[in-house]
């Protein structure tokens, strides 16, 4: 079976990628070493406006944007108060009472407004700024979230600060400085903690809350064979994400090293979405697959007290459809499945993605190491940079936990920060 018709077969309505009109690389800006997403400014860069009914949509072009709506979108996203509730933001329109085929029987534009008048004489009225923010169009164009990829000289380049743990604790600024370097780089630290398990449960606790999973709230572990994973052991382990094996890995996993009386043990950081970008940049069709075929990763646990199995199905490269997008990593050579949903002509060339994904992640100029120490709190976004850690010997303790992604893009979100 072509790999076509198994793409159309597991997402029929995606278009394919090498299809899109504004691949990824394009709406990326290179300033000297560094990358960035644009950020799309609902400021319009002409306040011109010119709209036509066509026969299922309005086009709207406004602020250098050429917009399409829907008529029935347009009547559901009505922002009149018998539509909308502004107080609690919920919509108050019983959308299976509109019209599938609605056309306005009335349409204009001012200045800042359109006006359409529906048949049974409702008047829906959008700011166009709003309009040009919410187009489809204007999303496309537009990173949900603003990003620096990197590798290890970039983020050297980049000297980003660790954040102060006083300061942490008490100013509001202090922590959205800490969490817009975690938003734009996937990783963020903070110096100065007690090196104590309360210590590094409190500070969490200003950045997000904790999930709970089936190695505790809080863990503190050492290379003691408690578990049955190779996490508790000296042995090193390659770069990976953490919890592949459920439907929603962990958002963000925190480390903290309590001790370490020994040699080795340095802990590895690989940015995964500049791994993912440069597959897209040298071989579209192989970040195609990665994007496409879903894997499943696997947690199987046998040992006296902990018995668990966990499954998690997904791609290795989550995108969002509209933009490619990646918003998401699962990648744990450890922990992966058995494949057995992919017809065998696929397989091999999902192996080809996975090698050139992997090689990337592997080039030495990709990777950072530092060395964990006590008072030293490690953030990950466990969602984008890949962790790893060399073998040691001695006495290592780390402990940290993992903390839902939901409520720390809340608390960015209410320090103002883009998430
Ligand atoms: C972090 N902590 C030691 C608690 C768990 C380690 C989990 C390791 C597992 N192979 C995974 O990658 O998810
Ligand atoms: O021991 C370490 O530094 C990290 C081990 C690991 O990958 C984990 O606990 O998730
Ligand atoms: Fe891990």
């Amino acid at each position: 079976m072509s790999l076509a018709r198994v793409f159309f077969r597991l997402h029929g309505y995606l278009q394919p990628i090498s299809k899109i009109q504004a691949p990824l690389v394009s709406r990326l800006i290179r300033t000297q070493n560094e990358v960035r997403y644009w950020q799309y400014t609902a400021a319009p860069q002409s306040t011109s406006c010119h709209w036509q009914l066509q026969e299922e949509c309005l086009e709207l072009s406004y602020g250098g944007l050429v917009m399409h709506f829907d008529y029935v979108w347009l009547r559901d996203h009505c922002r009149s108060a018998s539509c909308y509730n502004s107080k609690t933001n919920q919509r108050n329109l019983d959308t299976s009472h509109v019209e599938l085929n609605i056309c306005p029987a009335n349409t204009r534009v001012d200045d800042e407004n359109l006006f359409l008048t529906w048949p049974d004489g409702h008047v829906t009225k959008y700011s166009l700024s709003w309009l040009a923010q919410n187009s489809y169009e204007g999303q496309k164009q537009s990173a949900m979230q603003p990003r620096i990829i990197w590798n290890s000289d970039i983020y050297a380049n980049a000297k980003v600060p660790s954040a102060n743990w006083d300061k942490f604790m008490t100013c509001d600024d202090e922590l959205k400085k800490f969490l817009r370097n975690f938003l734009l780089y996937g990783i963020a630290f903070v110096e100065g903690v007690p090196p104590t398990v309360e210590a590094t449960e409190t500070v969490t606790q200003r950045v997000s809350l904790i999930r709970e999973t089936m190695y505790g709230k809080m863990w503190n572990f050492t290379s003691d064979f408690s578990r049955g994973d190779t996490a508790y052991t000296k042995l090193a382990l390659d770069r990976h994400t953490d919890t592949s094996y459920f439907q929603e890995p962990c958002g963000i996993q925190v480390f903290h090293c309590l001790k370490h009386e020994g040699t080795g043990g340095r802990t590895l950081l690989v940015d995964g979405f500049y791994s993912a970008d440069q597959v897209l940049q040298k071989t579209p069709d192989n970040f195609e697959l990665l994007a496409r075929v879903p894997i499943k990763h696997e947690y199987i646990e046998n040992v006296s007290d902990h018995r668990n199995h966990m499954i998690g199905i997904g791609p290795v490269l989550n995108v969002y459809p509209w933009n490619n997008e990646v918003f998401m990593i699962r990648y744990n050579n450890y922990d992966r499945a058995v494949i057995n949903t992919i017809p065998h002509d696929v397989v091999k060339r999902w192996y080809v993605a996975h090698r050139e994904l992997t090689t990337e992640m592997r080039k030495p100029e990709n990777e950072l190491w530092v060395k964990l120490k006590p008072g030293k709190v490690l953030f990950i976004d466990n969602w984008r940079v890949m962790h790893g850690r060399e073998s040691f010997t001695g006495l290592r303790q780390l402990c940290g936990c993992y903390l839902t992604r939901d409520d720390a893009l809340n608390t960015a979100r209410s320090l103002g920060l883009q998430a």
